[in-house]
């Protein structure tokens, strides 16, 4: 399987691995099965193996900077995925080999994990990539150099003065999205203790290998985006998709509340867990109206007050209603409106876009009159034609009937008025009501 493809970890599967590196092999059988992840050596060499038959990946850490385990840093690039490729002008959930996107890994590490995944899985993308510390930044270009994945990204050793998003500096007029796994730890202490185990019921499964450098900042995780979140106050939309990952579930509630408060009203949010009792947090926010689906957006067992609005809204059709009625009434109701649509009937799928509600009776009737001054003229047909060139797009929906299920699904792809959407299913809905 081609790393373009592979999907996100659920478990590793150790014998299988073992049966590929040699290395891991070693301690798989020295250990007998049972692995020590206590031991640096032993998550090392599973790192390794798994950078090297997964990704075909080579890694040189030195040994008193952070060695990534890979399912978790995986599982967010995926996730990354997902989030740019349901966001997009051309209303496509699925991956586009030629979109070229440019990304910027925060603080990237001496194994350069993210932008190597990055450019590994996605053969258009380019990446940026920043760090503090001068021997975790030599080790990054060193790893991107043996790979052969240097030529493809820039790499900026940055002070902790300048920001975290130095786009001046990097040469960057627009980013796709940033990438980030942020030092978690506030203080010397606060690291020990967590590392340790020292109130939690279980201890961490793994070893942490990183220096204080890499894990430590003020603030610790929420300290460090909350910068993020301040920049990209600044940036807005010259970066589609800000995101980063945390440690501590209450640092990632409590920035989706500073985004709240600073009136960010398109977000998120995501968990890795991989099991060994190690759970992360991934946050993302846009200042774009491209809306994300709710099965990357909305996470199980989170309270609603940190979830963004769904952006799905489906309805089962009225028994007496066959689906191929359905279908028909749904093209139909849809080519009557003031809207830019596309109905693929092989897939029973539709796309529009609106400029504003133009389903409602004030709409109508603002219409109506503007059609009878314009009766006597030519010129209906023009202006008809020229409102939907030029509109701008205030709400952009896909609606499917699903055979199997009998339900309507429609989707928000595009908009920033809750309104607006809720009331365009409302309406769609209401019109099954009726027939
Ligand atoms: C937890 S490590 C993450 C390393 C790697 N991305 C990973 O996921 O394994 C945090 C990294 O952020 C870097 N860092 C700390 N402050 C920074 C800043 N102001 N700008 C850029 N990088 C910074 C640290 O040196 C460290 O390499």
């Amino acid at each position: 399987m081609s790393s373009a493809t592979k999907p996100s970890y659920e478990t590793v599967d150790f014998k299988a691995l073992a049966q590929q590196d040699e290395a891991f092999n070693t301690i798989w059988q020295q250990h007998s099965g049972r692995l020590d992840f206590q031991d640096p050596d032993t998550t090392k060499t599973l790192t390794k193996a798994l950078l090297k038959v997964d990704f075909s990946l080579q890694l040189e850490v030195p040994d008193d900077r952070l060695c990534p385990p890979v399912p978790n840093r995986w599982n967010y690039v995926c996730w990354i995925h997902t989030l740019l490729d349901s966001t997009n002008p051309s209303y496509s959930s699925h991956y586009d080999p030629e979109r070229q996107v440019i990304g910027l890994d925060i603080g990237t590490g001496a194994s350069a994990i993210y932008t190597m995944l990055c450019l590994k899985s996605r053969p258009a993308w380019t990446m940026c990539a920043t760090d503090v510390d001068k021997k975790s930044f030599e080790s990054a270009a060193r790893n991107l150099t043996i790979n052969n994945l240097i030529t493809r990204a820039k790499l900026l050793q940055t002070i902790d003065s300048q920001p975290l998003i130095p786009l001046q500096y990097l040469g960057v007029d627009k980013l796709d999205f940033t990438i980030c796994n942020p030092p978690f730890f506030a203080d010397e202490m606060d690291m020990r203790q967590s590392l340790s185990g020292e109130g939690k019921s279980v201890r961490p499964n793994a070893v942490c290998t990183g220096s204080e450098n890499e894990m430590v900042c003020r603030g610790g995780d929420l300290g460090f985006v909350t910068r993020i979140v301040d920049e990209s106050l600044t940036l807005r939309e010259r970066v589609t998709w800000y995101t980063s990952m945390f440690g501590k579930m209450s640092s990632a509630k409590a920035i989706i509340g500073l985004l709240k408060e600073k009136s960010v009203t398109n977000w998120a949010v995501g968990s890795i867990d991989v099991g060994g009792g190690t759970k992360r947090w991934i946050v993302a926010w846009s200042f774009a109206d491209y809306r994300p689906p709710n099965s990357i957006a909305r996470i199980e067992k989170f309270a609603n007050e940190y979830l963004p609005f769904p952006t799905e809204y489906r309805f089962s059709l009225p028994a007496n209603t066959d689906t191929n009625a359905a279908k028909h009434t749904i093209d139909r109701q849809a080519r009557r409106l003031h809207i830019r649509w596309n109905w693929d009937s092989q897939s029973a799928t539709g796309v529009g876009e609106a400029a504003e509600n133009v389903w409602s009776r004030a709409y109508r009737r603002k219409h109506e009159r503007r059609m009878r001054e314009l009766a006597a003229t030519d010129a209906r047909d023009a202006e008809m034609h020229t409102i939907l060139e030029d509109m701008e797009v205030a709400l952009a929906f896909r609606i499917a009937v699903a055979e199997n299920t009998r339900e309507v699904i429609i989707e928000w792809l595009r908009g920033s008025d809750q309104v607006l959407w809720e009331s365009f299913c409302g309406m769609v809905h209401r019109s099954f009501k009726k027939s």
